[in-house]
């Protein structure tokens, strides 16, 4: 119960089998504690054969140990977090905080604008008022394709992120989306979804034939005034900061194809000069803080790197818990949201799944239960 007599916003549960687990970290102590001792009480002499490999071992043992005994703080006292949405919707539905979400790319070669497209429009069909989002993209490769492609998805969203919502379909990553075998169920939505995915497909191919053409015609250069940002002089180093509006969301003829508000979509790409450190995702990241706080200035800010998406739309909300409870809500300034990851080998044999950390570790370092951002 909150400290003004409603419901909390999310609740905490202490986890499982914790004294189980303290004793058990606590026998591997001590083994780690002996096998110093060891060490310890049998160097071998100056002169003695295996001196060094000895030492060499008991400085790797020791390094091993205290980064074990680190891992074990996230671990000791397991809590879970659990955010209560509808409560959130019952208190809060008419006082929704605006939300600018920055994403960030940097080259069009490692991360292909198609990916990119998809990150953006998970975000922009959120289950959240659109008139209260704003996304960012920023830009470090400034690559013309990629501003292309951010074209392609605005126009593209009209129909996305409706057929989203008239549907509840999720993930909201087309391409993701797409990928999965659905029972097209009742004609309307079957007729939707050939409708949608023919659009996606057709969008897809005029993305890929420009990237592979690695330059664009003067059809498509006459789509968008911002194509005229980029001339000669502009390299990946040296040009001056882009920021061109795609979608703006407050002007009240942007809607959807039924008539809905749109989020606004803005292209960003900071100022590089040649002498001057641009320090990597960092150095994006405070461009879009201040270009954002000139245009939505919006309280609450979501990072979303360009190769990942969000598998929840309702994953705003969820955060929204934790920074909106009116008695802890003050104290919560960070919310991490597990990532998983997608185009695992067969065996995966690195654990790039990170099964165990996303089962085990994050929801106790994280001390939250919470949908996933999952990376292609
Ligand atoms: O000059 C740069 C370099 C990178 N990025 C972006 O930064 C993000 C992360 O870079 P990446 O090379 O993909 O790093 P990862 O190791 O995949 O990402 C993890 O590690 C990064 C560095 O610790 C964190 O910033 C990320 O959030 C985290 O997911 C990507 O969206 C990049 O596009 C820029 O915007 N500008
Ligand atoms: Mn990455």
């Amino acid at each position: 119960m909150s400290a003004n007599g409603n419901l909390a916003l999310f609740e905490t549960k202490a986890g499982k089998g914790r004294i189980v687990f303290k004793l058990f970290s606590l026998t591997i102590l001590l083994c780690i504690f002996l096998i110093w001792l060891y060490r310890l009480m049998y160097v071998p002499r100056k002169g003695e054969a295996g001196r060094y490999a000895w030492i060499g071992m008991f400085i790797s043992e020791v390094l091993f140990g205290l980064y074990w005994i680190i891992t074990q703080i996230v671990r000791w006292n397991v809590v879970h977090r659990y955010p209560f949405k509808d409560r959130l919707s019952r208190r809060y539905e008419d006082k929704l905080p605006g939300i600018d979400i920055f994403i960030c790319t940097a080259d069009p070669i490692l991360e292909p604008p198609s990916i990119v497209i998809n990150t953006v429009l998970s975000v922009m069909a959120y289950n959240y008022p659109p008139e209260k989002l704003c996304v960012y993209l920023s830009d470090d490769g400034v690559s013309e394709l990629t501003f292309y492609a951010l074209l392609e998805a605005s126009k593209f969203s009209k129909y996305w992120i409706h057929f989203c919502k008239k549907f509840a379909v999720e993930p909201r990553s087309p391409e993701s989306y797409f990928a999965l075998n659905i029972d097209l169920h009742g004609s309307v939505f079957e007729q939707e979804w050939s409708t949608i995915k023919k659009l996606y497909e057709d969008m897809k191919t005029r993305i890929a034939s420009a990237v592979e053409k690695g330059h664009l015609s003067t059809e498509i250069k006459g789509q968008h005034k911002g194509f005229s940002e980029w001339n000669s002089k502009v390299t990946k180093r040296d040009h001056q900061s882009i920021v061109q509006v795609l979608i703006d969301g407050w002007n009240p003829n942007t809607v959807d194809i039924d008539g809905n508000p749109l989020p606004t979509l803005i292209y960003l790409s900071r100022e590089k000069k040649p002498q001057c450190a641009h320090n990597f995702k960092a150095g994006a990241m405070n461009a879009l803080i201040r270009v954002s706080s000139e245009i939505s200035n919006a309280p609450i800010i979501l990072n979303v790197d360009c190769d990942m998406y969000s598998t929840d739309p309702d994953a705003i909300r969820d955060a929204l818990c934790f920074f909106m409870d009116e008695k802890q809500g003050q104290q919560i300034s960070y919310v991490q949201y597990p990532q998983s990851y997608e185009n695992i080998t067969k065996n995966d044999i690195y654990s790039n799944a990170r099964f165990p950390v996303l089962k085990a570790c994050l929801p106790i370092a994280l001390r939250i239960s919470f949908p996933h951002f999952l990376c292609f």
